[in-house]
């Protein structure tokens, strides 16, 4: 392909990541990893250059951009290279014409960036959220080291903040390696690794997840708990619970059992959980503002209803768990968003509503204080944006 038809074709595929975050229909790289299926023509090459071009538009636009088109003008008006591949050649994109709609540059939507800005992130941390992401192993120590791991990836390097962490280059194909089959590593960023490990499991506990997932901290825990004790992983949606046993067993995990809860009748399933647990670990259904560097254009499809949907699910959810652990447990709030309306406000909502429980300081080697727990951010930790905080059942 051309350079220009590679920008033609960026253009095209934008306009369907709009549709879709107009329609709640399929996420980014989801489109365009169907597009490619039915686009063989196009090489690694050709399909790496407009992957960059379609995520470097979607990163410099805001609000939703008008069209493909316009969001590719935004980005043309960096990169004068780019300006001048509009030129009307065979399969690439028209020139441009005086006047025609070019998409307003920007981080977020103007009522985002000003939640951003009532939660203490400054413009800098903001534009962070959309840097790229670095490629985070978590290696599993119930069947490898780091040193090990490490020795079979070129520039694999260590964290300090997180031990068992390492950040490979972009795009080397772990997947693909016969460590990952046999379960040496997980894909896991290292902020959800510290996050994981500030939970605090150890062998032995009785620990609820409750909002497992695929079970990428589900993992985490047992590693940490040496894979002795017992993990209950639950969550509503099923495709992504029936994941995590397959997973498991790759890992080496025996301790954790599924449920599959129905949403809102939570409490009715886990009923003979009540005080069971020495800790459950909510890692709620959240915004996600903190993984926008892995799917930018969530940003387009977040509204105001919705992030208040979020914020009555994950109180829910507390109240639920807080059922659920002991005297003396511990209930950890996790989520991947850097709103305090989903971190550090709920989490305040919940110590004033339930007499006997407090939070507990969390000592992090990363990270800094919000409110009554931690949160981690792009700019500062080099992780995805997440608020962590830990709270204990005194009576
Ligand atoms: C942030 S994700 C969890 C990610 C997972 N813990 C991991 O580390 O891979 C939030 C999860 O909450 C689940 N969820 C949403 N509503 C729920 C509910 N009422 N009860 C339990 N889980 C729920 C979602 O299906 C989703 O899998």
């Amino acid at each position: 392909m051309t350079p220009a038809a590679r920008v033609q074709m960026a253009i095209d595929l934008l306009d369907q990541v709009i549709a879709a975050a107009r329609n709640r229909g399929a996420a980014a790289d989801v489109i365009l990893a169907r597009w490619f299926a039915e686009r063989r023509f196009a090489g690694a090459k050709d399909r790496r250059a407009v992957r960059a071009l379609v995520y470097d538009a979607i990163r410099r636009c805001g609000e939703v951009p008008v069209s493909g088109r316009a969001a590719m003008l935004a980005l043309a008006q960096t990169q004068p290279a780019l300006a001048d591949l509009f030129d009307g050649s065979r399969y690439g994109p028209a020139a441009i014409a005086a006047g025609e709609p070019v998409a307003a540059q920007g981080v977020a939507p103007a009522w985002l960036e000003a939640a951003f800005e009532a939660s203490g992130l400054d413009g800098d941390e903001c534009a962070a959220l959309l840097d790229r992401a670095p490629l985070d192993l978590r290696v599993n120590r119930l069947k490898a080291t780091p040193e090990a791991v490490a020795a079979l990836f070129d520039g694999a390097e260590r964290l300090a903040f997180a031990p068992d962490a390492l950040r490979l280059p972009e795009e080397t194909p772990v997947d693909r390696t016969e460590a990952y089959v046999e379960g040496a590593f997980e894909v896991q960023d290292a902020g959800s690794q510290l996050v994981s490990a500030l939970a605090g499991a150890a062998p032995g506990m009785t620990v609820i997840d409750l909002c497992a997932g695929g079970g990428g901290k589900t993992l985490a825990l047992a590693a940490a708990m040496a894979n002795q004790g017992r993990i209950l992983a639950c969550d509503v949606d099923r495709p992504r619970l029936s994941k995590l046993m397959p997973r498991a067993e790759r890992a080496g995990v025996s301790i954790t059992e599924t449920l599959l809860l129905n949403p809102a009748r939570e409490a009715e399933a886990l009923a003979d959980w009540r005080e069971q647990a020495d800790l459950v670990v909510v890692d709620a259904p959240c915004s996600g503002t903190g993984t926008w560097r892995r799917n930018p254009e969530a940003r387009w499809r977040l509204t105001p209803a919705q992030l208040e949907r979020y914020v009555d699910t994950q109180a829910h959810l507390l109240d639920v768990a807080a059922r659920l652990v002991r005297p003396g447990g511990a209930l950890v709030h996790i989520v991947c968003s850097l709103l305090d309306a989903e971190g550090a406000g709920q989490v305040e909502r919940f110590v004033a509503a339930q007499p006997g429980w407090a939070a507990v300081r969390l000592d992090a080697p990363a990270g800094r204080p919000r409110g009554e727990g931690l949160r981690l951010t792009p700019l500062h930790d080099t992780t995805d944006g997440f608020f962590v905080a830990k709270l204990v059942r005194q009576c």
